[in-house]
């Protein structure tokens, strides 16, 4: 069911957001959030270490623990942290008075983070803001103790502010690639944060023609204990609402949209310029519904912002309790395998044969009415075709001896032209189909294989000829010797015995 809020009390001006950075990371990412130019918004900077308050951007800055650590941090001691910001409760209450909306970043797990920013939220809670933290969780790297104390400081966190938004370090590494460095890592998660900060900011800074109030933003961020779904995109030209909105489901924190699937409440805020037309945020909803459950409750806000031009960005905040969020991805993962199969059986596989095994494993895959060439089955055949030789040759010696010891002579199958067809057309094409795809490997062992092969193939053709000489019936021509020489040398006188001339052949001689 999609709300629409209409509501222009919930919203709130720029001058009462104040975005606080706790602790080294949060400095670095309130930096971030300058250095994309969010404009009319206050930063301040609160730290223990007195080197990363000089570094900072922030046009606000107080020490915390000037006495107690002398500017040199916490050490990673979480109980320090926490004294330090007490040192300075009266400044940081002076820095956050008349704020509505007080955005906390900070990266859990250090001294000055996890023992400061407990007592930030709480006082800016005292002051009457609506408190929104954006708080990093440890890599696995970092070890347990890390961990451990951020997940100490997230409980109280979670007690405290309005609504909270976490984001895993180690889920933000996939921003970068795998050999780039930690400063890489930690860069592309501030941008992420600071890119949550500013559409959050503008969810609910910014009049719309639909808003989204405060109630909203709790609503779609309620659970205690639960990752933030987060995801926003931006894009110009004919198809923008649909590229803003793919632009936000590639978000990691969003896992190409899966984990919107078992969403039970998602907010959504679409931002355009004067050109924003009611079809484009239509075919951009009726896109989304295909990411988020049927019975999903969405909260859906737009707004008209000169400042946006030819561009159209579209926000998605969301968030899944931690045992909800364990299932999601178990889901996606059979989801993944379920469309890897669906690949490889939609593939019509089309890699060449490097081996002959994998001819032959190829050969063992097509369909049954495909003549497949393989080792195998060219062994095979002409194994059957020695067999039937040497068949035929003992039925030929059978039948030389059944002959009474006539010369063979008489029928002929004319086995020779049999054999020299089978062997010339089936067995050759077969050999040269294998040849062809061995030679297209240049794998030694397979020439090896086919020198036995052309061995093998040769001595089968020899063995065949042989037979066919042996097992030949056919009939010879006459000698024609009528009217040739009769064996009388020039000179000499003819061999006469009893009136018979011995040069005449017999046969002629009986003729007369
Ligand atoms: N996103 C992000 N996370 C960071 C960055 N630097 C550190 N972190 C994370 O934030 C955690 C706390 O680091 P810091 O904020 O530097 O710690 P701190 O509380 O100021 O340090 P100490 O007071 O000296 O203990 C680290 O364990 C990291 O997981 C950063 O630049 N960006």
């Amino acid at each position: 069911m999609i709300e629409y809020q209409r509501d222009q009390q919930q919203t709130i001006p720029d001058s009462q957001v104040k975005i606080v950075g706790v602790g080294g990371a949060g400095l670095n990412m309130i930096d971030r959030v300058a250095l994309d130019g969010m404009q009319g918004v206050e930063l301040l900077a609160l730290a223990s270490d007195s080197r990363s308050l000089t570094s900072s951007v922030a046009s606000e800055k107080v020490q915390l623990g000037a006495k107690l650590t002398m500017g040199l941090g916490c050490g990673g001691d979480p109980e320090l942290g926490a004294k330090a910001a007490k040192e300075q409760e009266t400044e940081i209450r002076d820095a956050l008075r008349e704020r509505n909306m007080v955005f906390i970043c900070v990266g859990l797990g250090g001294g000055t983070s996890s023992g400061a920013a407990p007592l930030v939220a709480r006082i800016a809670r005292e002051m009457g803001a609506f408190v929104v933290i954006f708080a990093t969780m440890p890599f696995e790297f970092e070890g347990r103790r890390r961990r451990e104390q951020a997940e100490t400081a997230l409980n109280e966190l979670s007690v405290i502010a309005n609504a909270l938004v976490t984001f895993e370090n180690s889920r933000m590494g996939e921003l970068v690639l795998a050999a780039q460095g930690i400063h890489e890592a930690f860069a592309a998660a501030d941008r992420m944060i600071s890119e949550s900060i500013q559409a959050v900011t503008r969810l609910v800074v910014r009049p719309g023609i639909i808003n989204v109030g405060l109630d909203d933003l709790i609503s779609s961020l309620s659970s205690s204990r639960s990752r933030c779904l987060f995801g926003s995109g931006i894009a110009q030209g004919e198809n923008r609402s649909q590229a803003a909105l793919q632009n936000a489901l590639t978000s990691p924190l969003l896992d190409k949209g899966r984990f919107l699937k078992s969403t039970k409440t998602a907010l959504v805020h679409v931002c355009g310029g004067e050109s924003l037309t009611l079809y484009e945020v239509e075919l951009l909803m009726r896109e989304l519904s295909k990411h988020v459950p049927e019975s999903a409750h969405i909260l859906f806000g737009a707004a008209v912002d000169a400042n946006m031009g030819d561009s159209l960005s579209v926000t998605i905040i969301s968030s899944l309790p931690e045992n909800e969020f364990s299932k999601a991805e178990e889901v996606q993962t059979e989801t993944v395998i379920a469309e890897v199969e669906e690949v490889v059986e939609e593939t019509e596989v089309t890699v060449e044969p490097d081996t002959l095994e994998e001819v032959i494993e190829e050969s063992s895959q097509r369909p049954a009415d495909v003549e497949v060439v393989s080792e195998g089955n060219l062994l095979d055949k002409l194994e059957e075709m020695t067999q039937e030789l040497d068949d035929e040759e003992t039925e030929g010696e059978a039948s030389l001896l059944d002959d009474e010891g006539v010369e063979i002579s008489g029928e002929s199958d004319e086995p020779e032209t049999e054999v020299e067809e089978i062997v010339n057309l089936e067995e050759k094409e077969e050999v040269v189909a294998v040849s062809e795809r061995v030679e297209e490997s240049e794998e030694p062992e397979e020439v090896d294989e086919m020198t036995m092969f052309e061995e093998l193939e040769k001595e089968v053709k020899e063995d065949l000829i042989d037979g066919a000489v042996k097992t030949s019936k056919g009939s010879q021509e006459e000698l024609d010797l009528d009217g040739g020489p009769r064996g009388k040398f020039d000179g000499e006188e003819p061999n006469l015995v009893d009136g018979e001339d011995l040069d005449i052949p017999p046969y002629l001689r009986n003729k007369r």
